[in-house]
């Protein structure tokens, strides 16, 4: 068996101590309780020996019947006590877990797997709840039996008491030996649960992919493979426990058969009364429960551990993207000016980075589009600016200050960034677009609706805005869902927009209305000396979209290779006018054809 971490089980109750203290307080209530009955008993028969008065036997019978009743009473109020504050940390672990999770940057939770997270956060936690409810009580208990009930059975023959409690070390060991056994096939089980989630939870999200490649069967026999992973580790598992405990209670049994015997003994040779011999019966009886009990109390104990340090593990883990000690504050009323000055991105363990040396200015109001050929860099470009990949400083500023030392919710509150991929929360579609300001009034939800030309797909809806959308509602289609994440970027009017490919979905009439819409947004902010309006950076893969923009930025292998108007890049040999040539003959063959 592992060390006990009892540091961190001080640590998880020590907010709950006062708690935890009474509840002990009331076991050893229980304990003296228990203890004085059988003395009780013995009493009684031994005074029965001298004659039988009724009116006695009934008063000591209705004092046991009562000390019975306390002891039950006060027992049930301690196991409230000690499981309501393994319930309590449960809660309160749960929460600490979950905001710890919502702190990790994007690029953890999908390299660590969600159904690792959840697994943690769930069964594990669980395990935790058992260690500082059931084990915490259960060892106690056992701990106050021993202390308790031992000096009262040596007081009544000490030989006895030995030969009945004799086995008991064995048993113990007997724990000891399965016990690591059963902690390695804990571990076990739970990393093949872990695994059979995560397969789950990836199946569902691609099973379009899985039923368009007609990949059924191969992910049934993949699902299988981890099955019985699963359930040979669990049946592994259920039989060391199977073989441990019904151990356990032999060797209780024979106890107790060595008592009987060798106390007949004593009987006979009048060295000991009857009265005597029964309260050692119900003594050894008290002690079977606490040590049988012992073997299932150091299982959680060891299960618990593994949770608490899996769960530990998960707490300490630090994000890589946080914000600045003493943040610096962004630029009032923000511009969207960007300066990229040797922007070099790599991502964790990846053998090269994504982004080198790439250096670009956007001036406030001025709509710029990002080309090049797949996996260039283009969608890390966009991480970089909304700060979702972790940067050095000193290579990226927004209006004039280093994005790593603003603070992430202002700088999130600065720049807009609509991914290919837009979530839909299971909500109404006006919750889904005022997300980003959930006070937003309403007005300003149908503005956003409008510009993301969103409005005349609602009108189609059975309950207009109050449409429930995402997992549990109504299926949108890619257009409507991107065109709902681009209106809730809209919603919140950030200086700066990064649109990553968000259009792809949408028809190229709509994006060419969006796109006007947002020029005649950026212009009517210039005429009316509201600002310069807002700065848009366009990933796009479409060329065309790039040719109505103010500048291309155009990257290859993570490069910045050119940037001008599209009239001056397709005048230029190069990446872009190979890509143009590359399009355009795409389009002629899909005119001609
Ligand atoms: N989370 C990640 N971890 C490691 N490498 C990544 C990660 N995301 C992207 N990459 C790698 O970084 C490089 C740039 O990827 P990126 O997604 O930025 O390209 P892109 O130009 O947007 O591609 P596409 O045109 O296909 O959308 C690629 O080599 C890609 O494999």
């Amino acid at each position: 068996m592992g060390a006990i971490r009892l540091d961190l089980i001080r640590r998880y109750l020590r907010p709950h101590r006062k708690v935890v203290l009474i509840g002990v307080a009331a076991l050893v209530v229980v304990n003296l309780l228990s203890v004085s009955i059988p003395l009780l008993v013995r009493r009684v028969i031994d005074d029965l020996q001298d004659g039988f008065a009724l009116q006695d036997v009934l008063a000591q019978a209705a004092l046991i019947v009562a000390l019975a009743t306390v002891m039950g009473a006060v027992r049930l109020y301690s196991r409230m006590l000690v499981f309501g504050v393994g319930r309590q940390v449960e809660a309160e672990l749960k929460q600490q877990i979950f905001d710890h999770l919502l702190k990790q940057e994007p690029g953890w939770v999908q390299t660590t797997g969600s159904g690792e997270v959840i697994s943690r956060a769930t069964s594990d936690v669980e395990n935790v709840r058992r260690l500082l409810g059931f084990a915490v009580l259960s060892l106690t208990n056992t701990v106050l039996a021993y202390a308790l009930t031992l000096p009262a059975m040596l007081s009544i023959d000490g030989w006895l008491t030995l030969a009945a409690v004799g086995l008991y070390p064995l048993m113990l060991m007997v724990v000891r030996l399965f016990g690591g056994r059963m902690m390695r096939q804990q571990r076990r089980q739970q990393e093949a649960l872990a695994s059979l989630s995560d397969l789950i939870q990836e199946d569902l999200s691609g099973i379009s992919a899985i039923k368009i490649y007609g990949q059924e069967s191969t992910e049934q026999t993949a699902f299988a493979g981890r099955n019985r992973i699963y359930r040979d580790a669990a049946l592994n598992l259920a039989r060391t426990r199977s073989t441990l405990f019904p151990l356990l209670e032999g060797i209780s049994s024979i106890s107790l058969l060595l008592l009987l015997a060798l106390g007949s003994g004593q009987l006979e040779s009048g060295r000991l009364s009857i009265g005597d011999l029964v309260a050692l019966i119900l003594f050894v009886e008290r002690l079977v429960f606490p040590t049988a009990l012992l073997g299932f109390t150091l299982n959680t104990f060891q299960t618990g551990q593994v949770s608490l340090e899996r769960v530990e593990e998960l707490l300490r883990r630090r994000p890589l993207i946080v914000s600045s000690a003493s943040p610096t504050p962004p630029a009032k009323p923000g511009r969207g000016a960007v300066e990229a000055r040797g922007l070099t991105v790599r991502y964790p363990n990846a053998p090269r980075p994504a982004l080198v040396d790439v250096s670009f200015e956007l001036h406030p109001g001025e709509l710029v589009a990002v080309v090049g050929p797949v996996g260039c860099g283009k969608t890390t470009l966009a991480r970089a600016l909304g700060r979702m990949v972790e940067l050095d400083p000193g290579q990226l500023w927004l209006d004039g200050v280093d994005i790593t030392a603003l603070d992430l919710a202002e700088l999130r509150g600065q720049v807009g960034l609509v991914p290919q991929e837009g979530y839909l929360f299971t909500a109404s579609l006006a919750d889904n677009l005022r997300y980003g300001e959930p006070d937003a009034p309403f007005e300003r939800v149908e503005a956003a609706a409008r510009q993301a030309r969103l409005e005349g797909d609602i009108k189609g809806f059975p309950d207009g805005y109050q449409t429930l959308v995402g997992e549990r509602g109504i299926t949108l289609s890619g257009g409507q869902r991107q065109r709902t994440a681009l209106g809730r970027a809209l919603l919140v009017r950030t200086p700066l927009l990064v649109l990553d490919d968000a259009l792809a979905s949408v028809d190229n009439t709509t994006a060419a209305e969006i796109l006007r819409t947002i020029r005649s947004e950026q212009a009517n902010a210039q005429s009316n000396d509201q600002g310069l309006g807002r700065t848009v950076l366009m990933i796009s893969h479409q060329l065309s979209a790039a040719a109505a923009c103010d500048r291309v930025l155009v990257l290859e292998e993570g490069r910045l290779v050119q940037q001008g108007h599209h009239s001056e890049l397709v005048a230029e040999r190069g990446t872009y006018r190979r890509l143009w040539d590359r399009e355009q003959a795409t389009e002629q063959l899909r005119a001609a054809g």
